[in-house]
């Protein structure tokens, strides 16, 4: 899967990934009339009017990016009819020939860890059948439980040739409160950073590693760094736009060649309809609001990697 997303970021030229994060405060208003004429003022209700939302941006976006993350956060404060709309919006994204980041954040002892693999990455044993369930390509993972919260992960990774993105250095403002802890000489993150590139040296890819690592766009120099510290890992980095990270941040994430990268913009682009620069196209357009900042967010990156 990695070869293919490096061969997706290649031919589409975008190192961007779009963020897949609905709250139903987005969905414009004549999605959510539709959708609660249908189902009423209901859990089902408002799962299907994210699940409009989204076919609709999807639809407007597909043709110029590589890949979405779709925030299982944003799904599940519907319960059961969320996760519905979050398996169809994998589905249909797949059918759309996109790759798929679910952004999980899993973690935990061995056992469960295996289970949260195989849910996400791998397919469990029914009877004689083996099935995937929600059938993402990658997944984010949180390493903070240590090497056997991982290794399950690991196995799924190797035996479906799918991959991981481990938090490394969250984007989020208080991330140094623990991340940036000093063990001995080095940072926490730096120390989580040399293992992922060591779990990565046993699941490469033709360039890179099917184990990737998440860094902020939010901290420029840490990024920088890691970037050396674990050369054939790919890094998600998401903080781009609404937490404030720019292209101009980001130039050194990436490697030499202008790869090894994937920017995140989740509301930056599901709603920029809402924003002073997209008004013009109104709620009634916000899938063409959405295309124009994919196409602003992409221009952004390229030509801050071009300029370096
Ligand atoms: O360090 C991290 C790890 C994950 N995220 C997730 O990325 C998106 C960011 O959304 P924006 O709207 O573009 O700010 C969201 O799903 C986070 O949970 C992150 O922000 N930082």
């Amino acid at each position: 899967m990695i070869n293919k997303l490096v061969e997706k970021i290649k031919q589409t030229k975008a190192p961007i990934v779009v963020g897949l994060d609905p709250m139903l405060s987005y969905v414009p208003e004549h999605i959510t009339k539709k959708a609660y004429a249908e189902y009423g003022e209901t859990l089902k209700g408002a799962a299907e009017a994210i699940w409009l939302y989204n076919r609709e941006l999807i639809d407007h976006i597909h043709d110029l990016i590589p890949a979405v993350k779709p925030q299982i956060a944003m799904y599940e404060q519907f319960g059961v009819e969320g996760l519905i709309t979050f398996q169809k919006t994998v589905d249909y994204c797949h059918e759309k020939n996109l790759i798929v980041i679910g952004d999980v954040k899993r973690g935990d002892i061995g056992s469960t860890s295996a289970a949260y693999a195989t849910a996400h990455l791998g397919k469990v044993q029914v009877g004689a059948k083996k099935i995937p369930a929600f059938n993402e390509d990658f997944a984010t993972v949180n390493p903070y439980l240590g090497s056997d919260g991982i290794t399950p992960f690991l196995d799924v990774c190797k035996e479906e040739k799918k991959g991981l993105f481990i938090l490394v250095k969250t984007s989020n403002p208080s991330s140094g409160e623990f991340q940036d802890q000093m063990i001995g000489e080095k940072h926490l993150y730096e120390m989580v950073g040399e293992r992922v590139a060591e779990w990565g040296s046993e699941l490469m890819g033709d360039s890179y590693s099917y184990v990737g690592a998440v860094v902020g766009a939010t901290y420029p120099e840490q990024g920088k760094l890691l970037r050396k510290v674990m050369p054939k890992s790919f890094i998600l980095v998401p903080g781009y736009g609404a937490q404030g990270g720019k292209g101009e941040d980001l130039v050194h994430f990436f490697d030499e060649d202008g790869l090894g990268a994937i920017v995140n913009s989740s509301r930056g682009i599901i709603t920029a309809y809402k924003n002073e620069a997209y008004a013009s196209y109104g709620a009634e357009h916000f899938g063409e609001a959405a295309r124009a900042a994919v196409l602003d967010m992409i221009a952004d990156i390229n030509g801050a990697l071009e300029r370096r």
